[in-house]
C-alpha cells in the first residue's frame, strides 16, 4: 500500500511523538512507529520460519498431531502479522492462564483508540506478544512451546567467555571478603549494578533476533562507559543497601527481571553478591509467564539457566551454578511464583488500582530493581514526559517502596536528565535515544 495512503488510513502524522502525551506508533518520527511497522512484522516473520525450519523436529517430539497444528499456528500468526500491518482493531483473548478478562476489559477501556496506530505503543507492541502466546494457548499440541527457545539459548552459550571473565573478578573479590571495608563492597557493589546494566544491551527484540554477544571481559569496559550513563543513581542504590544491611541479615530486594541469556547471569550475579556480603536475607526474582519480547525470562528459561551453568566443564562456572543452586533451596534465592501483571498491558502507576495484592508485596520488599527498556517504558507508563523532568515525578505515585531502575535506552522516552542533557545529545546523535548505547540507573526512595 502506498506510504501516502497508508498515512491518511491510519492518521499517521509526519511528526515526533508529542511531549507530554503517550507515545503512539501514529507520529512517524517515533521509533513507535518505526517498531510497529517495521520491527514486529519481522519478529513474526522470524517466529514463521522458526517453526517451518524446525518442523520434523517438533513432530518428532510432540507427535504426528503437531503437524497439523503447526499449520494452523502458521496461518494464525501470518493474520496477526497482517492486522498488525493494516492497523486492525484489537481482539478479545481466550486464556486458561487467568489474565483473560484483565486484558478483554483493558481492550474495551481503550475506546477507539484500540488499533496497533491509535493505541498507546506500548498497549500495541504488548498486546501483539500477548496474541502470538495466544495462538499457541488455543492448541494441544504447542500449547507450552516456546516459540523463542532457541534465539533465548544461543544468548547464554554465546557468553561464555564473557561470564567466565566476570566470575573470575567476582571470585577475587570475594576471596578475602572478610577484610574488605564498606566503602570496599560499596564499590564493588556499584560496579555490578554498572555490569548489570549493560548486560541489558543483550536483548534480541531489539537486535530484531541478530545474535548480541557481549565484550569478553566486561569489567575491564566499565569504567569506559561511564560516559554513555546520562543519569546516574549508583551512590543513592547503595545508600539504600548499605542502609538496609542488618546483622543478622534482614533486607529483602526483589528483581524484576527482564532478558535471558547474559543478562539473567548479571541479575544472579548480583543476587549473589547481596547474599554473600550480609546486604540482604533473600533476593526474590520475578520473571514472565509466557514467552515474552523474545529475549525475556521465563520460569523454564531461569531453570535451564541454572542447569547450564552447573553442569559447565569451566569450573568457575559449574562452582557458580552449584551455589546458586543451594542458595535456591535454602531459600535466599526465590524465583517467586509467575504473575500475569508483568505480561499486562497496564503501566506500574496503575498497579495498585490492578494489582492491589502485587503492589502490597512489593511494598513489603527494602528494594525493588527494575531491568530493561520494556519496564523503563511501564514505570513512565509510555508518557511522553519532557526529559529533565524529576524521575520519580514521572512514576506518577508508584512508589510502593525504594526502586531502582537498570535500563539501556532503547526507546525515544527518558526522565530525571539534566536540564538540556538530552539537547545536547540529540544535537551530537539524534537517535541516541533508540541505539541502546546509553543507559540510566535511576533511583527513586519509598
Ligand atoms: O529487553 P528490553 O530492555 O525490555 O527491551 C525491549 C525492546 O522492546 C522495545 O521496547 C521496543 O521494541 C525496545 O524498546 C526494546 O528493544
Ligand atoms: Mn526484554
Amino acid at each position: 500500500m502506498e506510504e501516502e495512503q497508508q498515512q491518511t488510513k491510519y492518521n499517521i502524522i509526519d511528526e515526533k511523538p508529542p511531549f507530554n502525551a503517550p507515545l503512539r506508533a501514529q507520529y512517524k518520527q517515533g521509533f513507535g512507529y518505526y517498531t510497529v511497522r517495521d520491527r514486529l512484522p519481522v519478529i513474526l516473520t522470524q517466529v514463521i520460519d522458526q517453526l517451518s525450519k524446525d518442523k520434523e523436529t517438533i513432530v518428532e517430539h510432540l507427535g504426528e498431531d503437531a503437524r497439523e497444528e503447526l499449520k494452523q499456528v502458521i496461518g494464525e500468526i501470518s493474520k496477526l502479522k497482517y492486522e498488525l500491518q493494516t492497523d486492525k482493531e484489537f481482539k478479545p483473548i481466550s486464556s486458561e492462564l487467568g489474565d483473560e478478562q484483565l486484558w478483554n476489559d483493558f481492550i474495551v477501556s481503550l475506546g477507539d483508540s484500540n488499533s496497533y496506530y491509535s493505541a498507546c505503543w506500548l498497549y500495541s507492541e504488548t498486546y501483539m506478544y500477548r496474541r502470538l502466546n495466544n495462538i499457541f494457548e488455543a492448541t494441544t499440541k504447542l500449547k507450552d512451546l516456546d516459540y523463542f527457545l532457541q534465539q533465548k539459548d544461543k544468548a547464554l552459550t554465546t557468553a561464555y567467555d564473557a561470564i567466565a571473565a566476570v566470575l573470575k573478578s567476582i571470585e577475587n573479590f570475594n576471596a578475602n571478603k572478610n577484610d574488605k571495608t564498606e566503602e570496599e563492597i560499596g564499590e564493588f557493589f556499584r560496579k555490578m549494578l554498572k555490569l548489570n546494566l549493560w548486560g541489558n544491551r543483550c536483548d534480541l527484540s531489539f537486535s530484531g533476533g541478530a545474535d548480541v554477544k557481549p565484550d569478553s571481559d566486561p569489567f575491564s569496559l566499565l569504567d569506559n562507559l561511564d560516559a554513555f550513563i546520562v543519569s546516574d543513581g549508583t551512590r543513592a542504590v547503595w545508600e539504600c543497601v548499605r542502609g538496609a544491611k542488618q546483622n543478622p541479615p534482614a533486607a529483602v530486594v526483589d528483581i524484576i527481571n527482564d532478558n535471558s541469556g547474559y543478562e539473567l547471569f548479571t541479575d544472579l550475579c548480583l543476587a549473589d553478591f547481596l547474599i554473600e556480603h550480609g546486604l540482604a536475607a533473600r533476593v526474590n526474582f520475578n520473571v514472565k509467564a509466557i514467552p515474552w519480547y523474545i529475549s525475556d525470562v521465563t520460569p523454564n528459561d531461569m531453570m535451564l539457566t541454572l542447569e547450564t551453568l552447573e553442569g559447565h566443564e569451566n569450573a568457575l562456572l559449574a562452582g557458580f551454578g552449584r551455589r546458586l543452586k543451594s542458595r535456591f533451596a535454602e531459600g535466599t534465592l526465590d524465583l517467586k511464583d509467575v504473575n500475569n501483571f508483568w505480561t499486562s498491558p497496564y503501566e506500574f502507576c496503575r498497579m495498585k488500582e490492578i494489582n492491589p495484592e502485587l503492589y502490597e508485596e512489593l511494598s513489603r520488599s527494602d528494594l525493588v530493581i527494575f531491568k530493561g527498556d520494556l519496564n523503563y517504558r511501564k514505570l513512565l507508563g509510555d508518557y511522553n514526559f519532557p526529559h529533565s523532568t524529576p524521575f520519580r515525578e514521572s512514576l506518577r505515585g508508584f512508589t510502593p517502596t525504594n526502586l531502582c531502575t537498570l535500563r539501556t535506552v532503547k526507546a525515544d522516552l527518558i526522565s530525571g536528565l539534566e536540564e538540556g542533557l538530552s539537547e545536547k545529545l540529540t544535537a551530537k546523535d539524534p537517535r541516541w535515544m533508540t541505539t541502546g548505547e546509553y543507559g540510566v540507573i535511576q533511583f527513586s526512595h519509598k
